[in-house]
């Protein structure tokens, strides 16, 4: 715009000015920062008597989306708080809009109330959602503060009754998107109809103003556009059509000014009127020409009445300046304008249609607009904030890169990721999902009840305990292990152990760390059902006793559902105190919640800081965050796409050292998420690194990597097979604090990821039938004193080997040796093998597993699992019963050295194992599963060894 610089603009005989002698008001249809700062504005306020200003998703895009103006004010706004782009948008906008109020207010004040109003728009992804839009009204009006603000609402349908609704309640609107005498009728009638109930609660609707933005070119562009194409294509009525090019915008423009006249004159009006209310005016909108052919001050010159508003865009404004001409053309030949309108009829233009189409095009183009402004304002937040995010960096196979491009694209138009924020079941199966995602605000929820938990910290600490033993399985102990494993100890803070094991030399091993009166136990179960930690719970709750008393329960804490078991038997136990979880958050979505937080802050991590860190990964992936930018999103999209339409289904996880143990909480989350109806993603966890030739087409590796600690050999293991062309997606961390924002990254990638493979995330239907089953043989115990009896189907020295008849007869037998090679033999491309240990996890055998996965691996090429029972059948469990049909399982158990009894039980914890291996064996049989158990009888470190070289001679 040209008007700081051009010397004609003030002149007596400026046309702008005039316009007012006609009854219209010239606002502008602009708004940009340093238009307003520098004074602009209001040169032309003073010089061209401009009246008003309209603002709309693209004229911020445009003010936003491009130059410098904003960056200042986003730098300085991101030091001091956590905002999502939506937000920041907002922010920047609302003082755009301040601004420009401040300006205009002398105007709204010299005409009292008719003009000097500046319009913001509710969200453009609002236009089909009354609710949403009356909310965000009223929220934009309060927070803007200014009487000369006008809130832009679309005069869709449902629209019109949130503009209702805001009228009643006393809210300046401007109703765009208005292309249809009937949309125009109904917008005015709800007008009236807003003030009315207003008036009959008896307040004051002289303050309330109002604009109907009715759009002009627009409708020329579609008319003229029908209209070319018919007489190109020889059309009979060729002549009749093109006398109509450029004239129905207009005729409907004065025929929409002809109503307002007439209900004007209505009595219902006059009531009004009589009690102060104020015309809502038609305001011409979309009043750059766009036709070259027409003037450019065509939608101005021919619109010109009383009680009227022109909204004209910058080089409009100048134009019309320049030379435009003014009369009173609006209520010219208005009997023209109904002929063209029938005529327009008559020929089958179908400006009905038209008009329709109009919104859906006026609505989906200013929700593009939106995504392509949120997009910069991401971008350009991604940049401020720099490390303070997770950098991800996604190195994919073109085709993968194109199928995520297109799947991206899809879910920008439909809008998906706001669903998914918006807990609408649609995204997924459209079964019960909208009451799993607690998850998406619990960072929110406990930032605020941080002070609860720094005060428990306190408490503690003051309490002087040593350690710190977590009870738990699965969602409830895979997040505390993280972070016991992460951070380590803190200085004047107990040590914190996970205990997630019914192995009795496991449980032995760990009483024999701690003592029992300096230590703080959490029993930790949402359901509060779980067998594990009830039993766990039971023994140790013994053990302490003995040391304790019947101060015994001051030692204990809960976390919980609220209503569960657990609750119950805390209470009764006299617990020390209970947390609370969230019923709608399942336990491997619930770190972030008491879950992960509770043992966080027992052993001294400061929960504050490290929640603001996940809050940044929250605003990362918020609604506002178009698809593309939107990095969790992108994970999930393209783990999701890898899976489905690339037969990548096995998700590697690399970790760097000092943050290892992500990938046993990230196991978990995929694997029982997403493992189910036989599709899914197949976590690999912690399977070093090897050359790019041991790998097949089924991978995609997810590397997460310490910035400050990272491992060359990884790196260079990564670089490696991202230029083998393997899909490779790296996420650098900088501290160790951000694995905050690593969990809900991945939480958010997870349910995304569900979508795509189209099932519901949040359940885990196959767990299930393994405690069933386990159960079974528990209470059988319980009444005959033994687990059922089993037969081996051969044995071998200090191996005996069982399965289902099914696997049996696969496998046929003869020495170990050859029933592994008929095991390893039915391996075939692109499946995995799942080492399923059900022995003590300890640094030895640790590192037998893991020494034997990778001869596995480097010898089949496959994708190898290496897991340790029961706690494996909390996580990846799901995946392996309820997942593809491409794993192939060898389940070990062994003679215990020693049992343990569990107080109250006739089981034992060695008998609670045992049924828990039979369970999860027979689930895996009975869902066709390629499976054998192999049970070691004596010293287990000597069969271990002997097992390994049987394998490593069976492949
Ligand atoms: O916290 P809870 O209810 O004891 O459950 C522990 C784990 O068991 C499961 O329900 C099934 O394995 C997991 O989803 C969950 O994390
Ligand atoms: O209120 C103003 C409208 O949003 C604007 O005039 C639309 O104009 P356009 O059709 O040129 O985009």
């Amino acid at each position: 715009m040209n008007v700081v610089t051009k010397q004609d603009v003030g002149t007596v005989a400026n046309v702008l000015r005039g316009m007012e002698k006609h009854g219209q008001s010239p606002w502008l249809d602009f708004i940009q920062r340093s238009f307003t700062a520098n004074g602009s504005l209001q040169k032309l306020v003073d010089e061209d008597g401009l009246k008003g200003v309209t603002s709309n998703p693209a004229i911020f895009e445009k003010a936003m989306g491009y130059g410098t103006d904003y960056d200042a004010q986003i730098k300085e706004l991101l030091q001091t708080e956590i905002l999502s782009p939506g937000e920041l948008y907002e922010r920047l906008a609302i003082d755009d809009i301040r601004a420009t109020a401040k300006v205009m207010y002398p105007v709204f004040e010299a005409t009292k109330g008719l003009d000097g109003y500046v319009s913001l728009e509710v969200s453009p992804y609002l236009a089909f959602d009354t609710k949403g839009t009356i909310e965000e009204a009223r929220r934009l009006w309060k927070t803007v503060g200014a009487q000369n603000l006008m809130i832009k609402i679309p005069g869709t349908h449902d629209g019109v009754p949130a503009f209702q609704m805001a009228t009643d309640e006393g809210i300046s609107v401007n109703v765009t998107l208005l292309f249809s005498l009937q949309a125009y009728k109904d917008v005015l009638e709800a007008y009236i109809s807003g003030l009315e109930s207003r008036h009959a609660r008896g307040e004051d609707i002289s303050k309330i103003a109002s604009v109907a933005s009715f759009f002009v070119s627009r409708i020329d562009g579609k008319i003229d556009a029908a209209i070319d194409k018919r007489v190109a294509a020889g059309d009979k009525d060729a002549e009749a059509l093109k006398a109509l090019r450029g004239k129905v915008a207009i005729a409907n423009a004065k025929v929409a000014y002809q109503h307002y006249l007439e209900v004007k004159k209505s009595d219902r009006w006059q009531k009004l009127a009589a009690a102060g209310a104020q015309p809502q005016r038609l305001l011409w909108a979309s009043t750059g020409t766009k036709d070259k052919a027409y003037s450019d001050v065509l939608y101005v010159d021919e619109l010109v009445g009383p009680e009227t508003v022109n909204t004209i865009p910058p080089a409009t404004f100048d134009a019309f300046r320049d030379h435009g001409k003014l009369r009173d053309s609006l209520i010219e030949d208005v009997e023209g304008a109904k002929h063209v309108m029938a005529q327009q009829e008559r020929l089958g233009l179908d400006l009905h249609g038209v008009t329709e189409t109009l919104v859906k095009e006026g609505c989906a183009s200013f929700c593009d607009a939106f995504d392509s402004l949120l997009g910069v304002v991401a971008r350009k937040e991604n940049e401020i904030l720099a490390k303070k995010l997770l950098i991800q960096k996604a190195e994919l196979p073109s085709d993968i890169e194109e199928a995520v491009k297109a799947e991206t694209e899809t879910w920008r138009k439909s809008g998906d990721l706001r669903k998914l924020w918006a807990k609408d079941a649609s995204v997924w199966t459209g079964g019960d999902e909208g009451k799993w995602l607690k998850w998406l605000d619990i960072v929110d929820d406990r930032l605020a009840h941080v002070s609860e938990l720094e005060a428990f910290a306190s408490d503690v600490k003051a309490r002087g305990f040593t350690d710190v033993l977590l009870l738990g399985m699965g969602g409830s102990s895979l997040g505390p292990e993280v972070i016991a494993e992460t951070f380590g100890k803190h200085a004047g803070f107990p040590t914190l152990h996970v205990l997630d094991s019914t192995d009795p030399q496991q449980v032995k091993s760990f009483e024999g760390k701690i003592d029992p009166a300096k230590t703080l136990f959490i029993v930790s179960s949402k359901s509060g059902g779980t067998l594990e930690p009830n039993i766990l719970k039971a023994y140790f709750f013994e053990a302490a006793k003995k040391v304790l008393g019947d101060k015994v329960g001051q030692n204990f804490v809960a976390v919980t559902d609220p209503g569960s078991h657990m609750e119950q038997v805390a209470k009764g136990d006299g617990f020390w105190k209970i947390f609370y979880g969230e019923k709608q958050i399942g336990g491997r979505y619930s770190v972030l919640s008491n879950f992960g937080l509770v043992p966080a802050a027992a052993s001294g991590l400061p929960v504050r800081s490290f929640l603001e860190s996940a809050l940044r990964s929250v605003k990362a992936s918020a609604q506002s965050v178009p698809p593309a930018f939107n990095t969790a999103f992108q994970l999930g999209a393209i783990l999701g796409v890898a899976a489905t339409k690339f037969g990548r289904d096995k998700v590697t996880i690399v970790a760097s050292p000092a943050i290892y143990d992500l990938g046993a909480w990230l196991e978990q989350l995929l694997a029982e998420s997403t493992g189910k109806i036989g599709r899914g993603l197949v976590p690999i966890d912690d399977e070093t690194l090897g050359e790019p030739a041991v790998y097949g087409n089924d991978r995609v590796f997810a590397y997460l990597r310490l910035t400050g600690e990272t491992s060359s050999e990884q790196d260079a293991a990564i670089a490696a097979l991202a230029k083998a062309g393997q899909p490779v997606v790296t996420i650098d961390l900088d501290t160790k604090e951000q694995i905050a924002q690593a969990f809900f990254h991945w939480e958010f990638a997870t349910a995304v990821a569900g979508a795509v493979l189209d099932i519901d995330p949040f359940d885990q239907p196959d767990v299930e039938a393994s405690k069933i089953e386990t159960k079974k043989l528990t209470t059988a115990y319980n009444e005959t004193g033994s687990l059922p009896a089993e037969t081996a189907f051969a044995t071998d020295g200090a191996f005996s080997f069982f399965a289902d008849a099914k696997n049996a007869g696969a496998l046929k037998g003869g020495d170990t040796v050859a029933i592994l090679k008929a095991l390893f033999g039915q391996v075939k491309p692109d499946d995995y093998i799942g080492i399923l240990a059900y022995v003590e996890r300890d640094e030895s055998t640790r590192a037998w597993i893991q020494s034997l996965r990778l001869r596995i691996r480097d010898a089949l090429k496959v994708a190898t699992a290496a897991e340790f029972g029961p706690r494996f059948l909390h996580s990846t469990g799901q995946a392996y019963k309820g997942g593809a049909n491409n794993g192939v399982f060898l389940q070990i158990t062994a003679d215990d050295a020693a049992d343990l009894p569990v107080p109250g039980e006739k089981y034992t914890f060695g008998v609670v194992k045992a049924a828990q291996a039979r369970g999860d064996f027979d689930v895996l049989a009975e869902r066709g599963r390629r499976a054998l158990r192999v049970h070691i009888k004596g010293p287990l470190d000597e069969g271990l060894r002997a097992l390994s070289s049987a394998i490593e001679s069976a492949i």
